[in-house]
């Protein structure tokens, strides 16, 4: 992949048009680090301190990939029930990726992750809309974790997503920085599939038709949570 990042900014007003966009929704339980993953993409740095989001947070990336500019706008949404109910409308309206993150020391993030996952489904988002699971907070992850990353793995896998094992405070950000640029490499190759002909369409339907079936007791069949 011949990608650069071109210039970066953050900001909580609506998003500016310019460019082809890619909007990509960040979710999750409350504190598992939504925030200073979309911070650390976007500035490179980890925040010296953060709130709990209220509503949603908008920041945005202008990246270069192969060429061709494109704005990767992630909307960074509260985890807290209390705080999100008036903005849920908006968010999942044009959605082009989802990250669902969760964190490597609170099991119960995980466990949430298949609520998270509904939402998406009640909400019309589907299968066709790519996804990554992102494991976060690595940096404290304790010995005993490989069993909860190994569940991740898999449940990643039977839905479909890339996975991501990363630390939104470690020296390196690249793994924090893959998870965004994938999402946007994917969506620009999915756009020259539907230059070529309806063959794209195609696709999101027949996957589309198959999220409909996946209910969520097929779910709980595929995948079992150890909490
Ligand atoms: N050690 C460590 N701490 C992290 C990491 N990511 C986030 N944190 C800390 O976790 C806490 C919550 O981080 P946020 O980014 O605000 O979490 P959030 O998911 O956006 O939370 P809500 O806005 O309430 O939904 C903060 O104290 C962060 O400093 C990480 O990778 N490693």
């Amino acid at each position: 992949m011949d990608s650069s990042l071109e210039s970066s900014s953050s900001s909580n007003g609506p998003p500016t048009r310019c460019c082809r966009t890619c909007k990509i929704i960040v979710i999750g339980d409350a504190g598992v680090g939504k925030t200073c993953l979309t911070h650390r993409f976007c500035t490179g740095q980890f925040p010296t301190r953060t709130e709990a989001t209220i509503g949603v947070d908008f920041r945005e990336k202008l990246l270069q990939i192969d060429g061709e500019k494109i704005k990767v706008q992630l909307w960074d949404t509260a985890g807290q029930e209390r705080f999100r109910k008036s903005m849920v409308q908006h968010y999942y309206r044009n959605v082009h990726g989802i990250v669902f993150v969760f964190d490597v020391t609170n099991q119960s993030s995980f466990c949430n992750l298949p609520l998270w996952m509904d939402e998406c489904r009640q909400h019309s988002l589907g299968l066709e809309i790519p996804r990554a699971l992102v494991c976060n907070k690595a940096d404290l992850m304790s010995s005993n974790a490989s069993v909860l990353i190994e569940q991740a793995r898999h449940l990643a896998e039977v839905h479909g997503m890339s996975f991501y094992l990363t630390s939104a405070k470690g020296l390196k950000g690249d793994q924090v920085d893959s998870i965004f640029m994938a999402l946007a490499q994917r969506l620009k190759s999915q756009r020259r599939e539907s230059v070529n002909g309806r063959v794209l369409e195609c696709r999101a339907e027949s996957l589309k038709i198959q999220a409909r079936v996946i209910t969520a007791q097929e779910t709980k069949k595929k995948w079992t949570c150890i909490c």
